[in-house]
């Protein structure tokens, strides 16, 4: 079973544009829709569209909408009630693919809702293979609270094998889950390239390059990747957009490239990555096969429409490439 944490959920609304979105401007959109977000829950939803065992745990009223539309897509979840709506984050996309996304802060949550909420994971989690702690925190919330989950997670009994950590975050909260003591540090990080820049810096590594020049240099990703990997995190996947992805582990790396797709939205194909690795891994796969998964499941999720997810069936693991990188 895996189980995911989106301490700051969303309903992500997707308006499709006729054209390149304009400033200033009055623009009609094409079509809407509206599916339930936030990246645990992006990456619940994948697990359920190909037949595994999840559980989203994560703030939200019982009539919320978000909690509808899981009920819905019949995802199972667990979540703590709270006084206020969940936010809502709207993507903008073009035709040919570029989106813009704006999202809310979100509800603030209290002192006391943060603990009922590790409360409710940790409840949740007994059992577990895979622990996903993944999004932006909402107001109110330390920065430090990934590593805060990480550590309790570790720290409770969970009888013969304790759960793998994974963390999908950014800016703050995705430095501070390399900053703390060992037992705070996650099994796998899944950052983008421009979250990579971050990450490394925060290991106290200085790429010298900018998101695009990581993305069109896997070799370059590669060297940042082990950097986060000696600092003390299982393992990096970064997901280099259209590029691909490289996973460096303390045994090895590797890069995954898959044939170009027609991207028509890429909101939450990076959620869709960490889904397919962790698909792959579940059952036992080699690191560069999980890998493999990863960019399948990504690439999939680029070429379908909005927040979509998809299923394993509906992805393409053998057109993707492997190759071996050093890593120092
Ligand atoms: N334009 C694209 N064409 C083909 N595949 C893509 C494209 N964009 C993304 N992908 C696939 O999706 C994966 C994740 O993409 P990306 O690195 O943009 O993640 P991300 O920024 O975390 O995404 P998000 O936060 O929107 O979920 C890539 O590794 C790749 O497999
Ligand atoms: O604001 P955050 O928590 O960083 O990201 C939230 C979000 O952009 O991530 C998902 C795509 O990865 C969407 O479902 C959702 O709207």
């Amino acid at each position: 079973m895996i189980v995911t944490l989106t301490a700051n959920p969303s309903l992500d609304r997707t308006v499709a544009l006729p054209g390149p979105l304009l400033r200033g401007e009055v623009q009609r959109a094409v079509s809407v829709r509206q599916e339930s977000g936030g990246k645990g829950v992006n990456v619940s939803r994948a697990l359920v569209a190909s037949g595994l065992t999840t559980v989203a745990v994560l703030p939200g009223a019982e009539a919320d909408p978000v909690l509808a539309g899981l009920r819905e897509g019949e995802v199972p979840f667990a979540a703590l009630p709270i006084g206020e709506p969940l936010r809502s984050n709207v993507a903008l996309t073009e035709p040919g693919g570029v989106t813009t996304k704006i999202n809310e802060p979100g509800p603030v949550l209290s002192e006391d809702q943060q603990e009922a909420l590790i409360g409710l994971l940790l409840d949740q989690s007994r059992g577990a293979s895979w622990v996903v702690l993944a999004g932006s925190l909402p107001p109110g919330v330390p920065a430090d609270f990934y590593a805060t989950v990480t550590r309790r997670l570790r720290s409770m009994d969970h009888g013969s094998e304790a759960p793998l950590i994974a963390v999908d975050s950014s800016g703050e909260p995705l430095a501070a889950a390399i900053s703390g003591d060992a037992l705070g540090k996650p099994d796998l990080l899944k950052p983008n390239a421009e979250e990579l820049v971050e990450l490394a810096a925060a290991a106290g590594f200085a790429t010298h390059k900018s998101a695009e020049e990581l993305e069109a240099d896997p070799e370059a990703a590669a060297v940042a990747a082990a950097a986060v990997v000696r600092s003390g995190v299982g393992a990096v996947l970064a997901t280099l957009g259209s590029k691909g992805a490289v996973l460096v582990t303390a045994d090895g790396a590797w890069l995954a490239t898959h044939p170009p797709v027609t991207a028509v939205s890429t909101v939450g194909a990076g959620d869709s990555s960490l889904a397919g690795y962790l698909l792959a891994s579940s059952q036992g796969a080699a690191p560069a096969d999980c890998l493999r998964q990863a960019v399948a499941h990504g690439a999939a999720a680029a070429s379908l429409p909005g927040s979509t997810v998809p299923a394993v069936h509906q992805t393409t693991p053998d057109a993707v490439t492997i190759t071996a990188l050093r890593k120092d």
